[in-house]
């Protein structure tokens, strides 16, 4: 096996696509700065421990693990920046009041999420610490839905869940609360046998309750669906109402956005505590973006604080988008002399791609088109640019 063999769902980023990420990654991050989200940077590693503080099962199954030759300790790569970033919150900025933060960085994962997914995403997020109610909710619906649409995603459609619906429900019925974990699963793959197999001893209102949950997706009218066939409990009505009111404020029939509800669509880490959402766009079966609330994750570093944010992966994004344009750029020859450096210097001042041709090279670029190239007049002393027919 050659030596330089990447593993499997682990790639290099060749130019034209690196630079689409790139961009993506730039307006996105100055969007969010407009919005006021001050940008934190976490690190890659951590003591495992504290990675997997406030964060479920699904993080610890995708971590990967490795021992520090300095303290013997086990240490862990992030796989999600998000409980990193409630940390700093919690601890480090240790403010009392709203706190909005984002990222940019890669995470690593033991296995890829899907078929064609990368071990390696290029994690952004924005998260607001610091307020319970519906509107941080809203802000980050909003943000998410701006983001996508700056990166040229318009025609989207944005799913609500709720993790309250469940827990309601689970609160009912000692059995079913001690298989929390194991239907989790069956219900994110909606598979109804096995939920019937598994909620088989459950008392019959929780069972009936829970094999409704993957009928219960659609458009905002399942809201009302889930009021007539779900039980009349305290946690399921104050769900309903949540979402009856996120939806409300995401419904923009103008600019084609659609609205969905999926109440057994609890993917994600299972570090959520209320509304959650997913954003998808056509051609992609797998959500871009999940975001939603999770007030116990500061709690479990020692700090209780509302949270609420979303993810995506610029990877993933950028595989969607059609290839950018090659850019124009001007073909300047060798040398050192200070007229043509400062003509050199003077065009890329100007935001000129300018590439000297090293001797006895041509250039061969994915990115750049050299549509002009820097002469000498005929006088032989003028640098002028020429069109390249
Ligand atoms: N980090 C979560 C999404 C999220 C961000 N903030 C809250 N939830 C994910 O990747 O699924």
């Amino acid at each position: 096996m050659p030596n330089w063999l990447l593993p499997e769902h682990i790639a290099d980023v060749l130019p034209s696509e690196a630079r689409k990420i790139e961009e993506l990654r730039r307006l996105m991050l100055d969007n969010f700065r407009l919005y006021g989200y001050e940008l934190v940077m976490p690190p890659l590693l951590e003591y495992v421990e504290s990675l997997m503080t406030g964060a479920g099962q699904d993080t610890e199954l995708r971590t990967f693990k490795l021992v520090d030759q300095i303290s013997g300790r086990m240490l862990g790569l992030r796989a999600d920046m998000t409980t990193q970033v409630a940390r700093i919150d919690a601890h480090l900025l240790n403010r009392a009041t709203v706190t909005r933060l984002c990222y940019a960085g890669s995470v690593l994962h033991t296995r890829p999420s899907g078929l064609h997914t990368t071990r390696e995403p290029l994690q952004i997020g924005a998260e607001i610490y610091g307020h319970a109610g519906l509107e941080a909710d809203a802000e980050i619906q909003e943000l998410a839905l701006a983001s996508l649409a700056l990166a040229g995603f318009t025609d989207v459609r944005l799913d609500l869940s709720h993790v309250g619906v469940l827990r309601a429900i689970l609160a009912e019925d000692a059995n079913a609360a001690k298989d929390e974990a194991a239907l989790y699963l069956l219900l994110r793959a909606k598979d109804v046998p096995g939920l019937e197999a598994q909620t088989a001893h459950y008392s019959p209102l929780v069972r009936s309750a829970l094999l409704a949950l993957p009928n219960l997706y659609g458009d905002v009218d399942v809201l009302k669906r889930a009021r007539e066939v779900l039980p009349d409990l305290p946690g399921i009505a104050k769900a309903l109402a949540e979402l009856a009111a996120l939806a409300a404020t995401a419904d923009n029939a103008a600019i084609g956005r659609e609205v969905a509800v999926d109440l057994a669509d609890l993917r994600g880490y299972q570090y959520e505590s209320g509304a959650m959402f997913a954003i998808y766009v056509p051609g992609l079966p797998n959500a871009v973006l999940r975001g939603g609330r999770y007030d116990h994750v500061g709690e479990a570093f020692g700090r209780a604080r509302p949270a609420t944010g979303f993810s995506m992966d610029l990877r993933e994004l950028a595989r969607l988008l059609p290839t950018a344009e090659r850019k124009h750029s001007i073909r300047a020859p060798w040398g050192n002399a200070p007229e043509l450096k400062d003509k050199i210097a003077e065009l890329r001042k100007t935001g000129e791609v300018v590439i000297q041709s090293l001797p006895g090279h041509s250039n061969e670029q994915d990115e750049f088109e050299c549509d002009r190239a820097l002469v000498l007049d005929d006088s032989g002393s003028n640098w002028i640019l020429k069109n390249l027919g």
